[in-house]
């Protein structure tokens, strides 16, 4: 069986190692969002794409739900004492390791899906990552604060600003042009299924859809989603100010119908949630709690079930 997910960060990342646990003879490819990601201290940093790495590879903060596990930050303190900016953003010290790996790789040439391929060869993740895009494509937030109205990149608005000034709109910068990652569609031409983590919809799923021929590609395929939503707040993460700022309310209905009918074929969405309903979409109900790691397992067999059930 060969299924498609696409992918955010923490969310995302700890339903694949549940969906990788409750059907561990299935081939997985992830479609990762790489519009977080950042070049820092001349550093490309993909936070997306190392979070699932780090997260099936073992390597992960498991508290934290980014970076790496028995981090220090020898690094960040001697830039710190240099005055080197930004000191908001906290790369640790085996993990910047992935990110000088990474750019000296993209300044030798090699595409960013390749150098993900190489870098998973240390982490064995045991799905097949990719990049949605090997382009430079980042997402930007307009906000208007004591400075005027501007743009910010995502990580400062996310990261530094904690969505605390409010998102007036988001522009993926670079996506007109983008084209989908080698590999990406040929994958979802492949997949018997399609599932859609509880990522953020906006600034994740959201922006790997926006690079164009990717929403195409999955239109004809059997797509469940899992709601990233219940009872009116986000799962996790700050998913609710990425809503507000697209005028789309924090409610698992709204983020079905913002993905559509004619992506999503089933839903899943939490008891308190069970009215959600859509043509053309059979709405299932059920636990959405990752608590733990056999929580995600559950979660993600629920969701492929349904999945396999609506490919017949
Ligand atoms: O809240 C934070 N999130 C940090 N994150 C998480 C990240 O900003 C976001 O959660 C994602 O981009 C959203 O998916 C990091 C992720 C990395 O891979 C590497 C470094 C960081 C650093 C931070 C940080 O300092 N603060």
């Amino acid at each position: 069986m060969h299924i498609v997910s696409l992918a955010g960060g923490i969310g995302g990342a700890r339903f694949l190692r549940g969906l990788r646990a409750t059907e561990p003879d299935a081939s997985i490819t992830v479609i990762g969002n790489t519009g977080d990601d950042i070049t820092l201290f001349g550093l490309r940093v993909c936070p997306d794409l190392d979070t699932v790495m780090y997260t099936l590879g073992g390597g992960i903060d498991e508290e934290q739900g980014w970076g790496r596990a028995k981090e220090t930050h020898v690094v960040k303190e001697e830039l710190a004492a240099y005055g080197v900016e930004p000191q908001w953003f906290g790369l640790g010290d085996r993990d910047f390791a992935t990110h000088i790996v990474r750019s000296q790789m993209l300044e030798a040439g090699y595409p960013l899906s390749q150098i993900t391929q190489a870098l998973c060869t240390r982490w064995q993740p045991g799905v097949r990552l990719l990049p949605m895009t090997d382009d430079r494509c980042e997402t930007h937030v307009v906000i208007e604060d004591e400075r005027g109205k501007r743009a910010v990149h995502f990580q400062e608005w996310w990261v530094r600003l904690r969505a605390s000034v409010p998102a007036q709109s988001f522009a993926l910068v670079g996506a007109d042009t983008a084209k989908p990652a080698p590999g990406v569609l040929e994958a979802v031409a492949q997949a018997d299924v399609v599932i859609l983590p509880p990522s953020n919809p906006v600034v994740s799923i959201g922006t790997i859809l926006q690079v164009p021929g990717i929403r195409d590609a999955l239109l004809p395929k059997t797509v469940v989603g899992v709601s990233p939503i219940i009872g009116g707040a986000p799962v996790r993460g700050m998913a609710d100010a990425c809503l507000t700022a697209i005028g789309v309310e924090t409610t698992a209905q709204a983020v079905l119908e913002l993905y559509g009918s004619d992506l999503i074929d089933g839903w899943l969405v939490a008891e308190e949630d069970h009215a959600v309903a859509l043509d053309d979409v059979r709405v299932l109900a059920g636990p959405l709690l990752m608590h733990d790691r056999d929580a995600a397992a559950g979660i993600a067999r629920t969701a492929l079930d349904l999945a396999l059930e609506l490919a017949r």
